[in-house]
């Protein structure tokens, strides 16, 4: 019986496959490499090459092995990049994700964790963000996973189909050992890119928005190191297996950290000066996202290793050092 993970060559998809296999679990891997990269899944882990509106290739990798669970980490996220293009965030994230569930449906597969968001809830009521909280998405993004999350929902009531919806915050960091990390093209992400300006790939950072209602006018975000996420999928899948309800779970450090902040432990981090400068804000982007973890923490066991910035912004940079072209020989 084997755990199939979509999505599993990208960033977060790859670390949690890592901590799959350290477990000593048989994985399968699933993506179309769009954004992901063959290089970050490991070897001796099947591979296959496939999106997931293409219902042949589901059918394949559905045919061919014997899939105890799904883990779900493929989509489009781009908050910036959602708001100009909903209708691919839509056709990627809704209408693929629909066509998963169909051949989980035709295959008796019971089990899917997914990739949830922050960006799910929109500007919070309060801060930190519990999962009872409004839902109200301030970009095409966040609506289709609140959306995914419904289905979810249907699919559980109808079909038995039982999921997990862990709605993380910011991920960042790399694996400990530096094999694997952030690799995306174009990056848009604030720690990687204030990184590439360490490396001299760039001049500067641009700050989208110092007018925000903040500490320093930048906006505030909760950051969680991606081997943390990674363990969170496998506690909560182990308890869907044990017979645990569908729930959905938030996944985050509960300290924010202002642009400014991230780029101030940056420099601490890699000794360079990191110039910035300030720019617009940045379309669909809520002032301050902080999670409360409580409820991953008493239901899933869960309990972050990294809890502070420095730390995770350093496993970042051992990754970007080594690895300044990412994943590129
Ligand atoms: N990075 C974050 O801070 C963050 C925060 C909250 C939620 N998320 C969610 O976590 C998941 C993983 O994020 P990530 O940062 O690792 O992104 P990523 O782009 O690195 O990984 C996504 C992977 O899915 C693949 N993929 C996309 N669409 C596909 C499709 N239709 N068929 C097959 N493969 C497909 C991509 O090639 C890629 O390898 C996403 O669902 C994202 O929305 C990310
Ligand atoms: O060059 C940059 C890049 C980002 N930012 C700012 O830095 C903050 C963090 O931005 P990221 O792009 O790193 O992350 P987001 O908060 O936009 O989004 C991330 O977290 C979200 C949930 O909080 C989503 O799930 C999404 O998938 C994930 O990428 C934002 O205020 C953004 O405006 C800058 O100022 N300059």
């Amino acid at each position: 019986m084997a755990i199939l993970v979509c999505g599993g060559a990208g960033y977060i998809g790859s670390h949690t496959v890592a901590r799959l296999i350290e477990k000593g679990k048989d994985v399968i891997v699933f993506d179309n490499l769009q954004k992901g990269h063959k290089e970050a899944v490991p070897e001796g882990v099947a591979l296959y090459v496939g999106d997931l509106r293409d219902p042949e290739a589901l059918d394949k990798v559905f045919g061919e092995n014997d899939i105890e669970a799904i883990i779900d980490f493929a989509a489009d996220s781009l908050v910036g990049e959602s708001v100009g293009e909903p209708l691919k965030y839509y056709h990627n994230n809704v209408y693929g994700t629909m066509c998963l569930l169909e051949k989980m449906k035709a295959y008796d597969v019971k089990f899917i964790v997914f990739s949830s968001t922050a960006a799910t809830y929109g500007e919070p009521e309060r801060i930190p963000i519990v999962e009872t909280d409004r839902t109200m998405p301030t970009n095409p993004y966040g609506e289709t996973k609140l959306s995914v999350e419904k289905m979810l929902k249907w699919s559980d009531q109808a079909y038995g189909m039982k999921y997990t919806a862990l709605r993380y915050f910011n991920a960042a960091g790399a694996h400990a050992d530096g094999h694997i990390g952030e690799d995306h093209a174009p990056e848009s992400h604030l720690i990687p890119i204030i990184l590439q300006v360490a490396l001299g790939q760039r001049e500067k950072i641009s700050i989208f928005g110092s007018d925000y209602p903040t500490k320093d006018g930048t906006c505030v975000r909760d950051y969680i190191h991606v081997t943390d996420l990674a363990d969170a999928h496998i506690l909560a899948l182990e308890r869907l297996q044990k017979g645990g309800d569908s729930a959905v779970f938030n996944l985050g450090n509960g300290t924010g950290f202002s642009v400014k902040e991230v780029i101030e432990v940056t420099r601490t981090v890699t000794g360079h000066p990191i110039p910035v400068e300030e720019a617009p804000r940045r379309a669909g982007d809520p002032a301050t996202l902080i999670a409360s973890s409580d409820k991953a923490m008493k239901e899933l066991n869960w309990k972050p290793a990294y809890n502070g910035l420095e730390q995770i912004i350093a496993s970042a940079w051992k990754w970007h050092e080594s690895h300044p072209n990412g994943y590129a020989k």
